[in-house]
């Protein structure tokens, strides 16, 4: 996918070109890209505008991109092959195995894409970073000192998605938050891996049993192992559906595990699109069981609920070692070596320390995470930070420019 993005936006230049000159009053004076976009950027020189790139996910990342370049100078071999950590000026290292997909194969068509969008990262007026000072600010600050490349850094998140502009409907809604508020404080586990993933059988029998160790009551936004969902949304109580106004389910049921048929009245299960902020900002959830996409780590440290992290693919890896180690929110999954999958007593045990109440580290997680949230809350009001550093990065550009 990240090939044809690349090509997608390189083949696009000609029609961005095109539309960029047709606006005469007023003209445009700034182009802003993600990073797949930086490669149309060159264009924003001929057309005399200011480079600026939007990075939706975190500053450690923005780390790696532009040390990238410099990375491809001096690793020899492929970078999986490396036994040292990878280093990057300033920041926590990374293991060569936690590196995303453009990493894995220095030969393939997606690296020598990425490479020159990180050459152009290198080379704009700033980059805004959806993230904020007091969640990365080690990252920050080594952005900030120039050691890694010279570009302004922005932090202007958290940038997240209201509630309810997220794509779910009402009836679903409305069924999971009364649900919910049926529930003691903090006393609920969310568990969801993001939207492209599906389980493996064993892999269910596995997140069930590591359930039902924790002891806790949950919700589970999960696709059938093999079969498709089709309309089926919600599965509660070992109800067999339809009882009390849940949305019916039929044949997918019957394609999990047992170990998912006996837990099942201890929580819910949505087999549709959650409307995962309103769970998250449920008094009652105590823990998310995520994939770590960068909007689900900044979403939960809005709400202020910490994080068992369960990282697939893409930037997930590193963000779930930036949200362990940097953030300090939450504890990373352990993946057995040999079977790829993870054990229901590591699930049991992770989900267990971090909402103990007499667990030392799962406190100091919840403490943080706390913090963060209430210096969330305040970060988008007038002279908040991240609206101070928007609104600097276009006063420092238009007095550039001139405009
Ligand atoms: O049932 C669902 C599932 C997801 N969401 C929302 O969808 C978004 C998911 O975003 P994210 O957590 O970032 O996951 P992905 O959609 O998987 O994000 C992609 O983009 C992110 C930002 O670049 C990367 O960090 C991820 O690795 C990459 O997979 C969030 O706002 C969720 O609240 C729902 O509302 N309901």
């Amino acid at each position: 996918m990240g090939t044809k993005l690349a090509i997608i936006m390189k083949e696009s230049i000609p029609f961005i070109c095109h539309e960029i000159s047709t606006m005469t009053s007023p003209k445009p004076t700034i182009l802003i890209t993600e990073l797949f976009g930086s490669l149309v950027l060159p264009i924003a020189e001929h057309f005399n505008m200011s480079k600026f790139v939007f990075w939706p996910s975190s500053a450690w990342n923005v780390a790696l991109s532009l040390h990238t370049p410099t990375l491809d100078k001096v690793v020899e071999g492929e970078f999986t092959d490396q036994e040292e950590f990878i280093q990057i000026p300033g920041c926590n290292p990374i293991s060569p195995c936690d590196l995303f997909s453009p990493f894995l194969d220095r030969n393939d068509q997606l690296y020598h894409e990425y490479l020159p969008m990180c050459e152009e990262l290198r080379k704009v007026d700033g980059i805004f970073v959806n993230t904020f000072l007091e969640l990365e600010a080690k990252t920050i600050l080594a952005l900030r000192s120039g050691k890694i490349y010279k570009v302004p850094i922005y932090p202007i998140g958290p940038l997240i998605r209201e509630a309810k502009k997220q794509n779910c409907d009402d009836e679903n809604r409305d069924y999971v938050i009364d649900w919910l508020d049926k529930q003691e404080e903090e006393s609920v586990i969310y568990v969801s891996l993001g939207s492209g993933y599906t389980m493996s059988h064993e892999q269910i029998k596995e997140m069930a049993l590591g359930l039902e160790l924790s002891g806790k009551k949950f919700v589970w936004s999960l696709r059938p192992p093999s079969t498709k969902a089709g309309n089926d949304r919600y599965l509660t109580a070992g109800e067999d559906a339809g009882s009390n106004g849940v949305p019916k389910t039929r044949a997918s049921v019957s394609a999990f595990p047992d170990e998912f048929h006996k837990i099942q009245n201890r929580g819910l299960v949505i087999m549709d699109w959650a409307p995962q902020l309103e769970i998250l900002k449920h008094s009652s959830i105590g823990v998310f069981v995520s994939h770590c996409g960068w909007n689900s780590i900044l979403e939960s440290v809005s709400c202020g609920v910490p994080i068992v992290g369960w990282p697939l693919f893409a930037d997930q890896l590193m963000n779930a070692e930036t949200m362990a180690k940097e953030i300090g929110i939450g504890i990373r999954l352990n993946v057995a070596q040999s079977t790829k999958v993870v054990g229901s007593e590591e699930i049991g045990k992770t989900i267990w320390k971090i909402m103990d109440k007499e667990d030392i580290e799962g406190c100091a997680m919840r403490k943080r995470v706390k913090e963060l949230k209430h210096i969330a809350e305040k970060i988008w009001s007038q002279d908040g930070p991240s609206f101070c550093e928007m609104t600097n990065a276009f006063v420092k550009m238009s007095h550039t420019n001139g405009v």
